[in-house]
């Protein structure tokens, strides 16, 4: 696969020319300015009119400051040179106050604007990143892209539009200062940006060398940081003492600080160093300058009154030229971060998963929860073909699933047909392909080849939202959400206020509805430890809360990925009893190793890396003496041994 643009660009960029940096300038400025206006456009429009207005009042205080001079050094009394000066000198004030009004306002327009600009940079990442299909989360490359957008992109956003609308005000500054140099005389411009420039070298050296630097190590910081995380994590806390694991990954870790440590003040020195070599030949071009001017009040070229003026605008230009190649630079350095947050964003929008409009919440199901067809309506777009609320048939024809970057197929060319009332159960050892499979159903993978029907109508052409909607499903690994436990099971239907006693009767289908009394606050209990008064629960406790969830959400395709793997012999008894109620009027896809549960299953079918091997009932499978046999007899066997 062809890198996209960006990640060979970050490479490139750490390499660029100045010139190069120059030439990328103004796209950067660009897309920062769009992000700013899209953050908050009333805000961004004030902070540029503002700042354009102070620079106009600045320059128009230069041009006063040369009447002041010619007034001042004419010839004549003393009285009659004051007076002459006056009127340049109110406006000198006048421009000057209005310069400092305008600026503070500014100022306090991008004090509104910079946190903005944070929150929609921030909401944007998380936005893209969600609406990724799930395929790109196996993809490294993709990963990789959001860690750095992560990592420093969202603050350099936040940095180019800050820093940007500096560029602007010295850039109108310098105007200023430029016409007033040239109308006093020609030589003294060019001097003055030669006076610059080394600073402004010295400044993207260093910046460039820090980039690359980071570029070099953010392996070693992103090793640090997840191993910090780890130490830090709960959920790791009891193995990490258990296995007297600590000393070694607290010293694993101090190594790679001390590695990225090292590192920084190597790129700290060095960029000091450039930075004063910079400063030095500035200052000496500097000295020319001003030895320049001498020369030209010497030799008569130039009146002692412009003099004055060109002194004073040599002055302020100088520090205007520095803060604009500092700022300059600062743009260039976070440029370089900010384009991995642009890339990011790019790379992600290609992406994404197709929008569909999102559901109207539906109403609540009169009928109660677990009876069939009440799934929502389908509601939203009237025109784009949506999945049904409930089917009779769902089939599957040729269906080839591969993860980005493997060398296999993790599912290959499964055809079977899932019936309304139906318990299908998957079985097969460990990495047949059984999760991938009912990913696939759930719409959380679009196959590479084959099709998947829902009454004859084909599933691709429904936004994956819409297949998702009629997909209840219980994960191998249920998400622990730091919620409430009521929270936790109503988010299986977060779009439909549901409640107490929707709720508890969804707990008790899953099994939950007597621990969660147990809890100090019952439903109301938050299930985190990491909060005040939080509680936490065991493995089987959480696998009963997301049947719960699963029962909650009422769908007609209800999958169930090792649901009972934590559960004791009861309540695994009892969520089988309640899955086979629920099973009537919907379709159930069981995955489990217990053979015991999967034999009261209406159909079979037995996966071997991939491929289905055999498919049938319990007895004809039995009767066949295949895989299933084996593994069932292995099982039953190891009861009856006991
Ligand atoms: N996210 C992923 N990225 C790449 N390959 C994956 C990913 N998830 C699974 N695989 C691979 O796909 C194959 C099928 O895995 P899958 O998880 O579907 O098996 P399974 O039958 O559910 O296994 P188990 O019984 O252990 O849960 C395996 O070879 C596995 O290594």
């Amino acid at each position: 696969m062809a890198l996209p643009y960006w990640l060979t660009g970050t490479e490139e960029a750490a390499n660029t020319s100045f010139l190069r940096m120059l030439r990328r300038l103004p796209r950067l400025l660009r897309s920062a300015w769009l992000l700013a206006w899209r953050a908050d456009r009333r805000t961004a429009g004030a902070v540029v009119v503002l700042q354009i207005a102070a620079g106009l009042a600045g320059a128009l205080g230069l041009i006063s400051v040369v009447g002041v001079f010619d007034g001042l050094l004419r010839a004549g009394p003393t009285p009659e040179r004051v007076a002459a000066a006056v009127p340049s000198l109110v406006i000198l004030i006048v421009a000057l106050a209005l310069r400092g009004l305008l600026a503070s306002a500014a100022t306090a327009a991008h004090g509104r604007l910079s946190p903005a600009v944070y929150e929609a940079a921030e909401n944007r990442l998380l936005d893209l990143t969600t609406r990724v299909d799930l395929a790109t989360f196996d993809d490294p490359q993709w990963r990789d892209a959001m860690e750095r957008a992560r990592d420093r992109g969202i603050y350099a956003a936040q940095q180019v539009v800050d820093v940007g609308i500096e560029v602007l005000t010295h850039v109108i500054g310098l105007v200023a200062v430029a016409g007033v140099l040239a109308v006093l005389h020609p030589v003294l411009l060019p001097l003055l940006v030669c006076a610059v420039v080394p600073t402004g070298w010295a400044a993207v050296r260093a910046a460039r060398a820090g980039y690359r630097s980071r570029l070099r190590y953010i392996a070693v910081w992103r090793r640090h940081r997840m191993l910090a995380d780890l130490l830090a994590a709960r959920e790791p806390a009891g193995e990490l003492r258990a296995f007297t694991v600590r000393r070694f990954l607290v010293a694993e870790a101090a190594r790679l600080l001390r590695l990225a440590t090292v590192e920084e003040v190597r790129v700290v020195t060095r960029a000091v160093r450039t930075n004063l070599y910079g400063r030095a030949l500035s200052g000496l071009i500097t000295g020319l300058t001003y030895a320049a001017l001498c020369w030209l009040l010497w030799t008569g070229r130039m009146e002692l009154a412009a003099g004055g003026a060109a002194a004073y605008a040599i002055n302020i230009g100088i520090g205007k030229l520095s803060e604009l190649a500092f700022a300059a630079n600062r743009v260039y350095e976070q440029g370089l971060y900010f384009s991995d947050f642009q890339g990011f964003c790019e790379l992600s929008e290609t992406r994404a998963e197709p929008s569909s409009a999102e559901p109207s919440p539906a109403e609540p199901s009169s009928a109660g929860p677990f009876v069939a067809g009440a799934a929502p309506s389908s509601a939203g777009a009237e025109s784009e073909p949506r999945a049904p609320a409930a089917f009779s048939e769902l089939r599957l024809d040729g269906v080839t699933f591969r993860y980005p970057d493997a060398d296999r197929d993790a599912v290959a060319g499964i055809s079977m047909t899932l019936r309304r009332g139906e318990i299908i159960a998957l079985v097969g050892e460990n990495g047949s392909g059984k999760s991938t499979l009912a990913a696939v159903l759930a719409g959380l993978y679009r196959p590479q080849h084959g099709t998947i029907t829902w009454d004859g109508a084909d599933a691709s052409r429904f936004p994956p939202e819409s297949v998702r909607e009629r997909v209840a499903v219980v994960m191998q690994e249920p998400t622990r959400w730091p919620l409430s436990a009521r929270a936790n099971i109503a988010i299986g239907r977060h779009d439909r206020p549901a409640s107490l006693a929707q709720v508890q009767a969804s707990a008790r289908a899953g099994d939950a509805h007597d621990f969660v009394m147990e809890l100090p606050r019952t439903y109301e209990t938050l299930l985190s430890r990491h909060f005040t008064d939080g509680a936490d629960l065991s493995g089987g406790q959480w696998q009963r809360l997301a049947v719960s969830r699963a029962f909650h959400r009422d769908a007609p395709l209800l999958i169930c990925d090792e649901p009972t793997a934590n559960l004791d012999a009861r309540a695994e008894h009892e969520v089988y009893r309640r899955l086979r109620e629920l099973a009537q009027g919907r379709t159930v896809v069981l995955i489990t190793h217990r053979m015991a549960s999967v034999r009261e299953a209406d159909r079979i079918y037995v996966l071997d890396h991939g491929v289905v091997v055999e498919e049938g009932g319990h007895d004809e499978l039995i009767a066949a003496g295949g895989t299933y046999a084996q593994l069932f007899t292995l099982q039953a066997s190891a009861y009856q041994s006991t």
